[in-house]
């Protein structure tokens, strides 16, 4: 048996090339940068009206004047072509472009107008460049503001469209089977079932975890037979990575980690030191083919794509950010067994707490809880105000 930790390092170590290509920014969320991406100009490229109202110019040490006469008006669009005198002013409008010789913007609520001239509410008071976003502010030209290997998320869209990324420097999808195996397993649409029978989740599972990731899923499903497993499994392996569950622990009728072996993977480690999902499989096909042989019970289906099949997709595309984050536990918690423990968990305003239920089985586990704990194995106990890695069971991009 292998340690958890050696585990994740072995899966990591086997993560596939993947293949930079250009993709149109709304279909690239999700996605990962496959280069750097940087400003093509200053942002704003010019002093930018923040609000409207009318411009001037201001040596910042002189009172302002009482009023200025107005020369003209400049909306967004339009460039100032003409010259200003020290007595003038412009109207303006929120977004248009300042003209480099005017540093004051006083908003339109504060002025009135009269015979050409614009006065100054009673009481102001005057900042040089107030009201103006200067030209380079945000963003100066060529400085890289997203990194190769960073997930594209929604939040980066106004900058990519912003900076001229139509489409973005990102990867081709990968491609993942996942094969479910199981004499008893049925389609959940399943309307009568016979006692024995029992609906299929874990695929369903899987394909909700990594749905926003950049991989296309195909569905298998077989039967306990040799026979079924190895044609699946052949069909399965031109996948790049093939994920299954059930049928790896120590049963007779367990005889995915032999089907695997009789289609030419090599196993890298059977049985992790953790709880659940201890009989998890992982191998690799001289074809390229990554295989995960995830334990049947659907919890540690769970746990195994959160700890597992997540980093390692995340590593193809050379993301580096860790898929848990660190939290204060609420509560003392004795270790139940020397290995990894992964535990459901809550999260609130003073940090997470374990939730109860009946093991890896139970197909109610993770209801009403909002991600999984880490009790690490050298841990005998942990005391509450402890910090553990917190694994967020929506995405955490
Ligand atoms: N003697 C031993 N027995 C078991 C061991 C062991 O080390 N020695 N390990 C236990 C652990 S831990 C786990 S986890 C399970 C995993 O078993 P398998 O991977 O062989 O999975 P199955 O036996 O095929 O199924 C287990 C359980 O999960 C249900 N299942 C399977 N597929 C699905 C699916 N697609 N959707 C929903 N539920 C599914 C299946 O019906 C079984 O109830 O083995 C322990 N035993
Ligand atoms: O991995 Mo098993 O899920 O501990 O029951």
């Amino acid at each position: 048996m292998i340690s958890f930790d050696d585990a994740q390092k072995t899966v990591l170590s086997k993560k596939l090339e993947t293949t930079p290509t250009q993709i149109p920014l709304l279909e690239s969320i999700g996605n990962f940068y496959s280069a750097d991406i940087s400003a093509d100009r200053n942002y704003p490229p010019f002093n930018r009206a923040a609000v409207d109202g009318i411009a001037f110019y201001w040596d910042g040490i002189s009172p302002v004047k009482e009023s200025y006469q107005i020369a003209g008006s400049i909306f967004a669009g339009e460039m100032w072509q003409k010259d200003i005198q020290a007595f003038e002013c412009v109207w303006i409008m929120t977004g248009a472009p300042v003209p480099k010789q005017l540093n004051m913007l006083v908003r339109v609520e504060d002025i009135s107008a009269q015979n050409n001239h614009i006065y100054f509410r009673k009481g102001l008071t005057f900042t040089r460049m107030q009201n103006i976003a200067k030209e380079g502010e945000d963003i100066l030209k060529d400085t890289v503001v997203l990194t190769k290997g960073m997930r594209i998320t929604p939040q980066h869209v106004s900058t990519l469209a912003s900076l001229g990324y139509g489409f973005v420097p990102s990867y081709g999808f990968l491609t993942a089977t996942i094969l479910r195996t199981g004499n008893e397993i049925t389609e959940p649409s399943t309307d009568v079932l016979a006692a024995w029978q029992i609906r299929d989740s874990n695929s369903f599972t899987i394909r909700s975890l990594l749905k926003d990731y950049p991989v296309t899923i195909n569905m298998r499903s077989a039967q306990d037979t040799m026979e079924a497993l190895v044609t699946q499994i052949e069909a399965g392996k031109h996948s790049n990575i093939l994920i299954l569950t059930g049928g790896v622990s120590a049963g007779a009728a367990d005889l995915v980690p032999e089907a695997l072996l009789a289609c030419g993977f090599t196993c890298h480690f059977h049985k992790v030191e953790i709880r659940p999902g201890k009989p998890i499989w992982f191998g690799t096909h001289p074809t390229g083919c990554i295989a995960f042989g995830l334990p049947g019970n659907p919890f540690s289906v769970q746990i195994g794509v959160k700890v597992f099949v997540e980093p390692f997709i995340r590593a193809c595309f050379n993301n580096r950010d860790k898929t848990f984050i660190h939290k204060i536990l609420t509560h003392e918690r004795l270790k139940k067994i020397s290995f990894d423990e992964f535990i459901v968990a809550d999260e609130n305003i003073h940090g997470v707490c374990v939730k109860k239920h009946n093991g890896s089985g139970d197909i109610s586990a993770s209801l009403s809880s909002t991600g999984m704990i880490r009790h690490q194995a050298q841990k005998e106990k942990l005391e509450a105000g402890d910090t553990v890695d917190y694994y967020p069971w929506m995405i955490n991009w």
